[in-house]
């Protein structure tokens, strides 16, 4: 069954393949090793005991060894590889003295159940930190059947250990090897899920995320822009209160990437917006809505405050100095067109009073900011 299940996952795993997760290709090799070790395992008797019991004990220990690396490498923590090791060896090396210099079954069990044991606990640490949203299902999900497992194992190993149980094959239908032999044929098929559940989180995350943020700047796109603008929008007429809209566009900025290449071009759209970010306040949304062009939207700002922060933030701008990768500053400079939330606004009406300001601040010679017509809501 676990052979059967390894193989589904690992077909599963590969539809991941190319997502490039930390951690699909650790968890994808156990799930190999780990088929290969099952039917090493399901030889016995057929195959030379060295192939069914010490080389597929041996595999079998690099199969949770990997696991293990797998979610430390998915998380990005360095992977204890002489502990992982060091702890393999010595399991190994309980199976082969409790078989070749003092045969038992029952000890063979305890060797490798510690090593289970101790990599499970140590899964379960390893997820412990908090995380929100959608990671929160997954690592809780693997967190809890890494902690079962690793209990599970622990009883196992204890069992055999003071000969409470002591089976003649671990075949034996009692209730206590029905529970180990469950917990054992689960725990591969089971870790494995909650990674595949962990990288599908993670790739869904990345996938949002790029999807609202613009690569070059890390500013919100567009598209996210859109939708707290319309928020706000909502908000604000709700309650009457003052909502300003800036939009900030890098003047004469195809003269900067025609004069020093498209990577200080890139440079400067990264400082604009790195200084955009700390010239405005905490409540205002900043974006890149495409090429050399950013908005701010200003929520509870009546026109002398967006005005003040609008003329703030050119300042900020004017001719400050990009760094460049050959050391020399680019100096820049930007318009800046300002609206206000006008009664029956719709935000493509906003935006339009916004634009035609910006259209005004450029040609009445850039490096300036021009209100549009209007004081806004909730503010004389
Ligand atoms: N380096 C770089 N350039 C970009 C990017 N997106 C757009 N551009 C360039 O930005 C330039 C915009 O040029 P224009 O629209 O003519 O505007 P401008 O030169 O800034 O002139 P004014 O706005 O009138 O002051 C074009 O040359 C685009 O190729 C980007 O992500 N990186």
């Amino acid at each position: 069954m676990t052979t059967a299940l390894s193989v589904v996952m690992l077909l599963v795993l590969s539809s991941l393949a190319g997502s490039k997760v930390a951690g699909i290709r650790e968890w994808g090799q156990a799930n190999a090793l780990a088929i290969i070790a099952l039917l090493l395992f399901a030889s016995r008797g057929v195959l030379p005991d060295l192939l069914s019991i010490e080389v597929a004990n041996a595999l079998y220990l690099g199969t949770i060894a990997l696991m293990y690396a797998g979610f430390r490498r998915h998380l990005g923590l360095p992977v204890p590889r002489g502990l992982l090791l060091g702890g393999a060896l010595a399991a190994l090396a309980g199976v082969v003295v409790f078989h070749h210099l003092a045969e038992s079954l029952a000890m063979r069990v305890v060797s490798v159940s510690c090593y289970h044991a101790a990599v499970y606990f140590a899964i379960f640490a390893t997820l412990r930190g908090r995380v929100d949203g959608r990671l929160r299902y997954p690592f809780a999900f693997t967190r809890s059947a890494a902690l079962v497992l690793g209990i599970g194992h622990a009883v196992r190993g204890a069992f055999h250990a003071v000969e409470a149980y002591a089976p003649v094959s671990l075949l034996e239908p009692s209730t206590a090897n029905l529970v180990f032999l469950a917990i054992g044929t689960l725990a591969l098929p089971a870790l494995t899920l909650g990674a595949v559940m962990m990288a599908n989180a993670r790739v869904i995350s990345e996938t949002a995320y790029a999807a609202d943020h613009d690569h070059l700047t890390g500013a919100p796109s567009r598209r996210a822009f859109f939708a707290i603008a319309e928020r706000e929008l909502a908000r604000a007429q709700r309650h009457a209160g003052g909502l300003g809209l800036l939009l900030v566009d890098a003047d004469h900025f195809k003269r900067i990437n025609d004069t020093y290449g498209h990577g200080v071009g890139d440079q400067v759209l990264r400082d604009l917006a790195e200084r955009t970010r700390e010239a405005i306040r905490k409540i205002d949304h900043f974006a890149r809505l495409g090429g050399e062009e950013f908005a701010v939207l200003l929520p509870d700002a009546g026109l002398e405050a967006a005005r003040a922060v609008a003329e703030r933030l050119r300042a900020a701008l004017d001719r400050s100095a990009a760094a460049t990768p050959s050391g020399h500053g680019v100096t820049y400079t930007v318009s800046i067109g300002l609206a206000m939330l006008e009664e029956g606004d719709t935000f493509a009406s906003l935006m339009a009073r916004a634009d035609a300001a910006l259209y005004a601040a450029k040609a009445g010679g850039r490096n300036m900011v021009v209100c549009a017509e209007g004081t806004g809501l909730g503010y004389t």
